[in-house]
C-alpha cells in the first residue's frame, strides 16, 4: 500500500501550502508576541523527589506535609504567571489539610507500614485537570457558558487519589471541551510550555503537563481520547500513562463520554518521576487493579521489543522530526547493548490511515445504537444552539466566546458524513489483528509520540491531524506510557510512546522506569 505518485504530489502541495500559511501567520503573530520567558531554576530540594518518596519522608516525619505543600505553593506562585497552568487554586484549604495530615502522623500508633498501606500518598500535593470534578472547584472545560459551575462532589478517580492521602492544590487548564492539542480557551486563556513559553504545552491536559514540567506539581491526573495525556506529557518532558480501557473510571468529567467514546477515553496519571506511575495507577484502578497484576515483577530481558519509526507516510500528518527519529534509534541501540535483546523494526501499513481510522471509530454508536453526542451540542449556550458558520463570522470579528479550534471541529462535524467509511473500519480491524499478534503477552512497542517536538503556539491549527500518532492507540484500546528522553538541541523535551498489550500495563510501566534511568527522565526547565 505504498503511496502513488499522485498522492505524493498532493501531500507535497498540501504541506508546502500549510508552511506558507503558517509562516505568514507567524509573521503577524510575532508582532504581537511579548517574547519567550525563561523559568527560574528550582532551588528547593523538596521539589526534586518523587511523590512516592515524599510520602515516605512525610510518614517517617523527615519532613512535614505542610512544608511540602508550602514548597509547591511557592513554586506555583513563582512559575504560574509565566505559564498560566493552574487556573484556580485552593492553597489555604490545602495547607489546612496538610496540617491535619501532620497531626494524624503524630498520633498514629500503627507504624509507618500501616500508613503506607492505607494512605500511600498521604500528604503529597496533587494537581487536577479542570475538566475533572474536584469538590468546591470550577469544572468548565474551558467553556465560557460553564463559568461559575462548581463541583459538588469529586470525580471517582479524584476521590480515590484523595482517599489515598493526596492533597489537591488546584485545577489546571485544558483546551475547550478537551478536544484540541493546544490548551487555550476563552475562559482562562492560553497555557505555555515551561521549556519555551512561545511553544504549546499540548492538550487537552496541557495545564497538567505545564505545571508538572515546570516543577510546580509532582503528580497529577489527566484524560486522553486522542492523546490528551500523552501529548502534554511529551511536550513538557514528563511521564503519562493511558491505561487499558475499563480499568480507571472516566466518570465525573466534562464533557461526559457518549457513543463508543467510553471505550477510547482513558483517565490516568501524569507525573515527573516514573516510580509514581504504577502506585498511582494502582490507586486509580481501585478494585480493578487486580486485573493488571501490577505486583508481578517484569524482567525486561525477557520482553520482545518492537520499534515502529513512523506512520508510513500519511497524506494528512507531518513527517516525524529528525531528532525524534534519532532518539528512538538511540533507545533501540541502548536496549540492544544494555539488555542484550534484539529490537525488531516493524511497519504497519494501516498506520498511515491513523487519523481516518480514529475519526471513523469516534462516530460509531454505542451497543444500544445511540450515537455520540455531537460536539456542537456541548458548545451550546444554555440550551441555545450554536451555529458554527455564524460563530466563525463572530470569531473573525473577535466576538466569539469559542476558540477557532472548537469552531473548526463543529464545522467539520457539520459537513462530514455520519456513516463511518467501511474501508477505514476494515483497516482498523486489520491493524488491531496485526498489532495484537505482534505484541502478544510479552511485547513492548516503541512509537513516536507526535511528529513534532513542542510546536509554536497556534501551530496545531495548521497541522490538526498530527494527533493521530497518539489517537490511533485510543481506538486500538491498548495501554501506552509516554516517556521523556532528554532534551533536543533546542532545549525542548524529546520522548517516545511505549505500547503494550491489553491489561499488560505493567510492561510499559517497567520500560518507563528503565528509560528514566537510561535517559535521565524529567529535567528542570529552569536549569536546562
Ligand atoms: C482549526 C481547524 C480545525 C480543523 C479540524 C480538523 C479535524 C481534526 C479532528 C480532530 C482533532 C481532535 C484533536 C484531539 C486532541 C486530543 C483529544 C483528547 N482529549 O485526547
Amino acid at each position: 500500500m505504498a503511496l502513488t505518485r499522485f498522492e505524493r504530489f498532493q501531500t507535497w502541495i498540501l504541506r508546502a501550502f500549510t508552511r506558507v500559511i503558517f509562516a505568514f501567520f507567524q509573521l503577524l503573530a510575532h508582532r504581537r508576541s511579548d517574547g519567550s520567558s525563561k523559568l527560574p531554576p528550582i532551588t528547593n530540594p523538596l521539589l526534586m523527589v518523587s511523590g512516592t518518596q515524599l510520602a515516605q519522608k512525610i510518614r517517617l516525619r523527615e519532613v512535614t506535609s505542610v512544608e511540602v505543600v508550602q514548597a509547591y505553593i511557592d513554586r506555583i506562585q513563582e512559575v504560574n504567571p509565566l505559564i498560566n497552568a493552574v487556573v484556580k487554586d485552593r492553597f489555604a484549604a490545602a495547607l489546612q489539610e496538610a496540617a491535619q495530615v501532620d497531626k494524624l502522623i503524630d498520633e498514629e500508633e500503627g507504624g509507618e507500614d500501616v500508613l503506607e498501606d492505607r494512605l500511600p500518598l498521604l500528604g503529597v500535593p496533587l494537581s487536577v485537570k479542570e475538566s475533572f470534578a474536584l469538590q468546591g472547584m470550577p469544572n468548565s472545560s474551558g467553556l465560557v457558558t460553564r463559568r461559575g459551575v462548581i463541583s459538588g462532589v469529586d470525580a471517582p478517580s479524584v476521590g480515590l487519589l484523595k482517599r489515598a492521602g493526596a492533597i489537591p492544590l488546584g485545577v489546571t487548564n485544558c483546551s475547550e471541551l478537551c478536544m484540541w492539542f493546544e490548551s487555550n480557551n476563552r475562559l482562562y486563556g492560553i497555557t505555555r510550555n515551561p521549556y519555551d513559553t512561545d511553544r504549546i504545552p499540548g492538550g487537552s491536559s496541557g495545564g497538567e503537563g505545564s505545571i508538572l514540567g515546570s516543577g510546580g506539581s509532582v503528580i497529577g491526573i489527566g484524560s486522553d481520547i486522542g492523546g490528551s495525556i500523552r501529548m502534554p506529557a511529551f511536550f513538557n518532558g514528563i511521564f503519562g500513562h493511558k491505561p487499558t480501557p475499563g480499568i480507571v473510571s472516566n466518570d465525573g468529567q466534562f464533557p461526559p463520554s457518549s457513543g463508543l467514546h467510553e471505550d477510547y477515553l482513558g483517565t490516568g496519571p501524569m507525573c515527573r518521576y516514573a516510580e509514581d506511575l504504577l502506585p498511582m495507577l494502582r490507586i486509580l484502578a481501585g478494585p480493578n487493579a487486580d486485573r493488571l497484576s501490577l505486583s508481578s515483577k517484569v524482567d525486561l530481558r525477557k520482553l520482545r521489543f518492537l520499534s515502529v519509526p513512523h506512520d508510513g507516510g500519511s497524506l494528512l500528518v507531518s513527517p516525524v522530526d529528525k531528532e525524534l527519529i534519532q532518539i528512538q534509534r538511540r533507545v533501540v541501540e541502548h536496549l540492544e547493548a544494555d539488555l542484550g535483546v534484539k529490537v525488531q523494526e516493524l511497519h504497519f501499513p494501516q498506520l498511515k490511515y491513523s487519523y481516518q481510522i480514529w475519526d471513523a471509530l469516534m462516530d460509531l454508536p454505542d451497543k444500544d445504537g445511540k450515537p455520540p453526542t455531537p460536539f456542537v451540542e456541548f458548545m451550546s449556550d444554555h440550551g441555545r444552539r450554536v451555529w458554527p458558520l455564524w460563530e466563525l463570522a463572530k470569531w473573525v470579528l473577535g466576538l466569539s466566546s469559542h476558540t477557532i479550534a472548537a469552531i473548526g471541529l463543529a464545522l467539520v462535524e457539520m459537513v462530514k458524513s455520519s456513516q463511518p467509511h467501511p474501508f477505514y473500519l476494515k483497516q482498523k480491524e486489520e491493524l488491531q489483528r496485526q498489532l495484537e499478534e505482534a505484541l502478544g503477552t510479552d511485547g513492548v512497542l516503541l512509537y513516536p509520540s507526535h511528529p513534532h517536538i513542542a510546536p509554536k503556539h497556534h501551530h496545531p491549527i495548521f497541522t490538526p491531524f498530527n494527533f493521530a500518532y497518539t489517537g490511533i492507540f485510543n481506538v486500538l484500546g491498548v495501554p501506552v506510557t509516554q516517556c521523556p528522553l532528554g532534551l533536543s538541541q533546542g532545549g525542548l523535551p524529546l520522548g517516545v510512546q511505549v505500547v503494550s498489550g491489553r491489561y499488560l500495563d505493567r510492561l510499559s510501566l517497567a520500560t518507563a522506569l528503565y528509560l528514566e534511568q537510561a535517559f535521565g527522565g524529567w529535567r528542570d526547565p529552569g536549569s536546562s
